[in-house]
Formats: structure tokens, C-alpha cells, sequence
């Protein structure tokens, strides 16, 4: 067989297997309304998405066109004015507040520009944060928390405090504490708008590894570079999905 038609059967085999991998999330005609006194803002209007298991996405457009709204509802901190979102199996659209924090712990992870590590802990309990809430015994914890420290590098930094490391270090540490429960879906919100570039090419690495092992990635970004190392680029504009497409690598 030729090299072109191994590349494109190879391309379209990897086409058929997305296209019946299991949908994590799907948007139904989502809309967000916000009241502003007597003005209503109409930050998402009418947004359907399918987001299939081990998809990198990511999701951008000019400022106020609703990406922070976005993320905000998939990360559940807010409910939509109407339409549906099932997150899994599960329909999250109108869950009250205690069942939503429930749904956050256990199925997303969340990874901040500004890394939001606790500054009096060390690396290994930063990771550990999330399963305070776990009735886990303290060394499976332990275990967990350094065995991700050293998925994303920093097994020579185990007992640092985050003064003590590097952006790229920190946001490091922050990636390694969203994974600890094994999360749906991993949610960034510009990860590397606080990096040095050569940092920030670091922490698309991590991604592009955890990409690689199935993990489903959504990723919010003014970069265009960033954007790039996804597979799948939503652009948002005025509350609405204006272009979603498969980013082709050269
Ligand atoms: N809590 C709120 N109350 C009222 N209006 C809001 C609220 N949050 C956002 N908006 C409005 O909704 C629209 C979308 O805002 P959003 O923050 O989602 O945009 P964005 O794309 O994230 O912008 P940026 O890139 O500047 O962060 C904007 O018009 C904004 O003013």
C-alpha cells in the first residue's frame, strides 16, 4: 500500500473511531441569560456541542462572545437559563447547588491561569486537596498525590512549597490536582496566559501527553498557538458557536 492511502485510511479509521466514542458532554441549545438591573445580557444563545470521550477541544472568540459563561457551565458553577447539558449520563441542567458541587468534585478538573495552589502546602498536599473530601485512607492518598507529582515531572520537588517553583512548576502541580479523581473532563481557563513561552510550551506538552492518554481536554484560549495543539477549535461569537472545526497538523 502506498504511504498516501495508509495516511488516509489511518486518518479516516481514527474519523470512525471518534465519531462512536461515547459523548462526555452535549449542549443542548444552551442559553444564559444574565439580569443586569432592568437590562437582560444574552451571554450564550442557543449553543449545541457534542464532546466526545478523549477529545481536545478548544474554545475561543473575542472578548465577552460568552467563553467564561461557557466554561462556567460546563465546569457546573452555573446552571443555564435553559436548554440541556448531560455531563456522562447525566443531566446537570437544573441540579440544585449541593448535587453541582458533588458533580464537580467527582467528574471535572479544573486548571486556572493563576495556578490557585495553597501557598502553606507542599507539592504532594496540594495535589492531595480534592480527596479531603474522600473517606480514603491517608496513605492511598499520599500514594495518588505523589505518583501524579511525578506523571507531570516534579518527582525532584515532591516536598516544595509553591514559593519555592517555577510558573511552569506551579501550574504543574495545579494539572496533577485536577487529575486526582480521575475526572470526566479536564477544564483549563488559559493555562498558560501567566507563562514565559518556553514554560508555556512545557505545560502544552503535559497536555498534549495527557491527550494522548485518552483524557478529554477542554481548553479555553486567546492564543492561537495554543488553540492549535487541540484537535477539535470552537470559536464563539456573540453567544453563539460561529465556527467548529477539526484542526488539521501539518
Ligand atoms: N455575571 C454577569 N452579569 C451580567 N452580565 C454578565 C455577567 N457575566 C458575563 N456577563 C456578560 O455576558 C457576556 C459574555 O461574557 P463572558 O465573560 O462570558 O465573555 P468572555 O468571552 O469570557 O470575555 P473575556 O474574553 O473578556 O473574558 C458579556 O457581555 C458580559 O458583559
Amino acid at each position: 500500500m502506498s504511504q498516501e492511502i495508509v495516511t488516509s485510511t489511518l486518518a479516516a479509521a481514527k474519523r470512525n473511531t471518534i465519531a462512536t466514542r461515547k459523548s462526555i458532554v452535549r449542549f443542548e441549545d444552551v442559553r444564559k441569560t444574565y439580569q443586569m438591573g432592568p437590562v437582560l445580557v444574552e451571554a450564550l444563545r442557543g449553543v449545541t456541542l457534542d464532546i466526545k470521550q478523549g477529545e481536545y477541544i478548544s474554545i475561543m472568540g473575542p472578548s465577552g462572545c460568552g467563553k467564561s459563561t461557557m466554561l462556567n457551565l460546563l465546569g457546573c458553577l452555573d446552571r443555564p437559563t435553559s436548554g440541556r447539558y448531560l455531563l456522562g449520563e447525566e443531566d446537570v441542567s437544573q441540579m440544585p447547588d449541593d448535587d453541582l458541587s458533588g458533580v464537580r468534585g467527582a467528574k471535572l478538573g479544573f486548571i486556572f491561569q493563576s495556578y490557585n495552589l495553597i501557598p502553606q502546602l507542599s507539592v504532594v498536599e496540594n495535589i492531595e486537596v480534592p480527596l479531603y473530601y474522600q473517606d480514603r485512607p491517608e496513605e492511598e492518598s499520599r500514594e495518588i498525590a505523589i505518583r501524579l507529582a511525578q506523571l507531570v515531572g516534579l518527582e525532584k520537588r515532591l516536598w516544595h512549597k509553591p514559593f519555592e517553583l517555577s510558573g511552569g512548576q506551579q501550574q504543574r502541580v495545579a494539572i496533577a490536582r485536577s487529575l486526582v479523581n480521575d475526572p470526566l473532563v479536564i477544564l483549563a481557563d488559559e493555562p498558560t496566559g501567566n507563562l514565559d513561552s518556553n514554560s508555556g510550551t512545557e505545560i502544552l506538552r503535559v497536555f498534549d501527553d495527557l491527550h494522548q492518554q485518552g483524557k478529554t481536554l477542554i481548553l479555553v484560549t486567546h492564543d492561537d498557538d495554543v488553540a492549535h495543539r487541540a484537535d477539535r477549535a470552537i470559536r464563539l461569537r456573540d453567544g453563539q458557536v460561529e465556527s467548529d472545526v477539526k484542526v488539521s497538523k501539518a
